[in-house]
């Protein structure tokens, strides 16, 4: 009698659930659904669960490039809408009800940076912070950019000597790493003391990201907190942030002394340096110690939502850049055409080897900037980002209550055959040059997102990454046996290949 009443209630119970959930998702079930398996009523729990994060790249792809315009995918009560049409693209990211994050993006645990902060602290940050990114404070990284490029080439150069291949990220990666500490932190951040420790435990902290973010279980703090990849992880956090502690404690007292010198000579700082202000790097962390936030009456940033920033920077700049060139030196390599034609115009602007590389010079490098443009194309590293709407929105007449994940998958949207037409799978620059291919979609090209919460730093990315691959093309020919058909993703954070990116580099004369 017992276990029979037992069952009935569990019967019950999965009825009134299932009956509460199609009530709450009513309004989901005009719009088309992913639909994989014959049980629809798991939703699409199936998909994704013990998958790997490259299987679960490869399942959004799959859904993505089979619907036209919108669909939903559902977990359980939660339902996320799968946005493809280029249109539709434009009209979310760039609605103001849709500029918040959903939860997922909490593991990354910097809550006052950019890239993971809730709305209300984001539109305030964001505010304060788009001028550190401004003309003029980038062209005075450009000399860093040329510094740290040509110790890129010296690295290589090693590499050359022997005719191996090499795996050309991992020297990328330690030159985006100095790129981004010297700009955020300072000139000699990575001399200090600490500092190896310091880039050993940022590499364990993200990669912590990268493996929490698609694994949900640890995405339950009850459960993630007793595992050993958290222990880790705290570990690593208190161990950087005691680093760039006590690098703002440094910045500190050093503006505090400058504040008292130029209150006695005021042109002290300058004299002695020699080098007017407006040249000299406009360095990230001495920019957030200045700028006041724009909310009414603030207080300067602390120093918790200083290190914050400054980690934001480093965890959303540094691997997508070195990532990014490297796919580009392996495409560049499969393709000798392209290559010889790149290299042509670099040679023809940088004619001796030790010639500084300026804005002015980047600007004329146009032919590059396509090479970039279609290397982010066909393999941009930030393919899926996501967003949640806090407030009703009407999407092709379907209303999406508020409180729902919006997902846009770049990857997909890149390689749609009725925007960049038969060809869309192919490597070819040509299509970016200012007479190719007529008007197309404005949101059809998105490397770096798009909208007000699209990167803070693509225009520093375009810039850095252009002087790097600049002095490699005018330094190496890159060949290499790998194909396009070859390639195989790994996804973590941001989209890798599932092998070293292998080139060989010949010495130009
Ligand atoms: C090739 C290089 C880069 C690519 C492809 C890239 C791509 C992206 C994408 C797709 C987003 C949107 C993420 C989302 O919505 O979840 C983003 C956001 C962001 N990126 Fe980049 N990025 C690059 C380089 C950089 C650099 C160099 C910096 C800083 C120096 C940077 C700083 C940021 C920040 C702070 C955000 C968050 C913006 C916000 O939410 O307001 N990125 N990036």
């Amino acid at each position: 009698m017992l276990p029979g009443l037992l069952v009935l209630a569990v019967i019950l119970c999965v009825v009134t659930i299932s009956w509460y959930w199609a009530q709450l998702l009513h309004w989901a079930n005009e719009i088309p659904r992913a639909v994989t398996s014959k049980r629809r009523w798991l939703g699409n729990m199936g998909d994704f669960f013990g998958k790997s994060p490259s299987e679960v790249f490869l399942v959004l792809d799959r859904h993505f490039r089979q619907h036209d315009r919108l669909f939903t995918l559902r977990f359980g009560p939660q339902v996320a809408i799968g946005i493809t049409h280029p249109e539709l693209v434009q009209k979310v990211l760039t609605h103001p009800d849709c500029q918040a994050k959903p939860d997922v993006y909490k593991v990354v645990r910097l809550p006052n940076g950019l890239l993971a902060a809730k709305y209300d602290i984001w539109k305030m940050h964001r505010k304060a912070l788009n001028s550190t990114f401004n003309a003029r404070i980038l062209e005075s990284f450009v000399p860093i950019f040329n510094d740290c490029s040509r110790r890129l080439i010296e690295r290589l150069d090693r590499y050359a000597q022997t005719s191996a291949r090499c795996n050309i990220l991992e020297y990328i990666s330690a030159c985006t790493l100095e790129m981004i500490s010297r700009t955020s932190l300072g000139g000699k951040v990575l001399e200090r003391d600490g500092a190896e420790q310091f880039i050993n435990n940022l590499e364990i902290a993200l990669k912590t990201i990268g493996v929490r973010i698609f694994n949900l279980l640890l995405h339950v703090d009850f459960i993630y907190q007793f595992t050993e990849l958290y222990r880790n992880e705290m570990k690593a956090i208190a161990s950087c942030q005691q680093f760039t502690r006590k690098i703002i404690q440094d910045k500190r007292e050093e503006i505090a002394r400058l504040f008292v010198e130029s209150d006695h000579n005021p042109a002290s700082s300058e004299a002695a340096e020699g080098t007017p202000q407006y040249r000299k790097p406009q360095i990230f962390i001495d920019q957030l110690m200045k700028i006041p936030r724009t909310d009414p009456g603030a207080r300067q940033f602390s120093d918790e939502e200083i290190s914050d920033h400054i980690y934001t920077m480093i965890v959303a700049g540094n691997e997508t850049s070195a990532t990014q060139l490297a796919h580009t030196c392996l495409l560049l390599a499969m393709h000798p055409g392209v290559q010889a034609k790149a290299h042509a115009e670099v040679a023809e602007l940088i004619y001796a080897p030790d010639q500084e590389i300026t804005l002015e010079l980047l600007k004329e490098l146009r032919y590059v900037e396509c090479v970039l443009k279609e290397a982010m194309r066909l393999m941009p590293v930030a393919p899926i980002v996501g967003r949640q709407n806090l407030a009703e929105i009407v999407l092709d007449g379907h209303r999406i209550p508020r409180g729902n994940i919006l997902l846009f998958n770049f990857y997909a949207l890149h390689r749609r055959k009725d925007v960049w037409g038969p060809t869309a799978d192919e490597f070819d620059p040509g299509r970016f040059l200012d007479d190719a291919g007529g008007v197309r979609h404005p949101y059809a090209h998105l490397p770096f997102s798009g909208g007000p919460r699209g990167c803070i730093g693509y225009r520093y990315a375009m810039l850095s990454l252009k002087t790097m691959l600049a002095l490699i093309l005018r330094n190496y020919e890159l060949s290499t046996s790998l194909r396009l058909e070859d390639l195989r993703y790994q996804y973590q954070i941001s989209l890798n290949l599932a092998f070293p990116h292998a080139v060989q580099l010949r010495r130009r004369p």
